[in-house]
């Protein structure tokens, strides 16, 4: 469910442009506190872009990204990072580094050490062992290493969890259980969520609210029960009717 109805989140006229290409295109959005939003759309409509403008991995050309209420531009980077963790695809893990310090980097950068009993508290939450710590990157499973990575994103205590397409390499088993476990962590730590992907299942089985990017605009911005009642226009259905025909076709299978 949705939040406090505080917004958390105000982009107003965003606009990204590379050379010939204007990746976001004058984008304005808010996101209320305690929201789970999916970002979905084709490939190349966006979303990464509009992700990163948040922990300014993009600064923008124009337009202006509030977090809670301050402009990202002027929140020393930092502090910014602390307060939005980050996930995504490829997590980048630092090889050399054990799980324990991977996970504890944020921390660290900011100047703070996280004890032993906090690491293994972190990996818990992903239902990871603690014993984990002390293994290298180079002995884990990607589903694994996806969950240090949402660790490692919930060590600095977030109010923001920012995901790009954190679930995108998995096989369908771990993906669902780890997007599942995300959602529960969103609810326990009161989260506001914006995650990517270009799975819309994922996105209307584990979101509050979706937003469909198309050409740097937002096209739709619906609950996932409009959507799949056949709301949000021509493009949001089109990417509706992907999981629709699939269980369909499932369900022709039966006897
Ligand atoms: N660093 C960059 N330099 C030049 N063009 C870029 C850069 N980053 C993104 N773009 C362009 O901006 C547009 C939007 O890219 P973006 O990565 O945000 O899309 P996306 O919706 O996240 O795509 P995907 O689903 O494939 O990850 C694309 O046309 C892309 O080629």
């Amino acid at each position: 469910m949705t939040g406090s109805g505080a917004m958390v989140l105000q982009f107003d006229r965003v606009t990204k442009t590379y050379d010939t290409v204007t990746a976001i295109n004058a984008v304005s959005l808010e996101i209320e506190s305690g929201s789970f939003v999916a970002l979905v759309g084709a490939s190349g409509s966006g979303k990464s872009t509009l992700l990163k403008t948040v922990n300014r991995l993009v600064e923008p050309g124009g337009g202006s990204v509030r977090f809670e209420d301050e402009d990202v531009a002027t929140v020393p980077l930092p502090a910014l990072r602390r307060k939005v963790g980050y996930v995504f695809q490829s997590i980048g893990l630092f090889p050399h580094m054990s799980v324990g310090e991977n996970i504890a980097i944020g921390p660290r950068l900011a100047g703070e050490k996280l004890s032993v009993s906090r690491i293994a508290e972190l990996l818990e939450l992903v239902e990871l062992d603690g014993s984990y710590a002390n293994r290298m990157p180079h002995e884990l499973s990607g589903g694994q290493r996806q969950r240090i990575g949402v660790a490692r994103a919930l060590a600095g205590d977030p109010r923001l969890l920012l995901m790009d397409e954190p679930f995108g390499a998995l096989d369908p088993v771990t993906r669902d259980a780890l997007g599942r476990r995300v959602r529960d962590l969103h609810q326990e730590f009161g989260l506001t969520t914006v995650m990517v992907t270009h799975d819309m299942a994922e996105a209307l089985l584990l979101a509050d609210r979706v937003l469909v990017m198309d050409g740097g605009q937002i096209v739709a911005d619906e609950t996932p029960r409009a959507l799949v009642n056949g709301s949000g226009g021509a493009i949001a259905q089109g990417l509706v009717a992907v999981p629709r025909s699939q269980a369909d076709a499932l369900e022709a299978l039966e006897e």
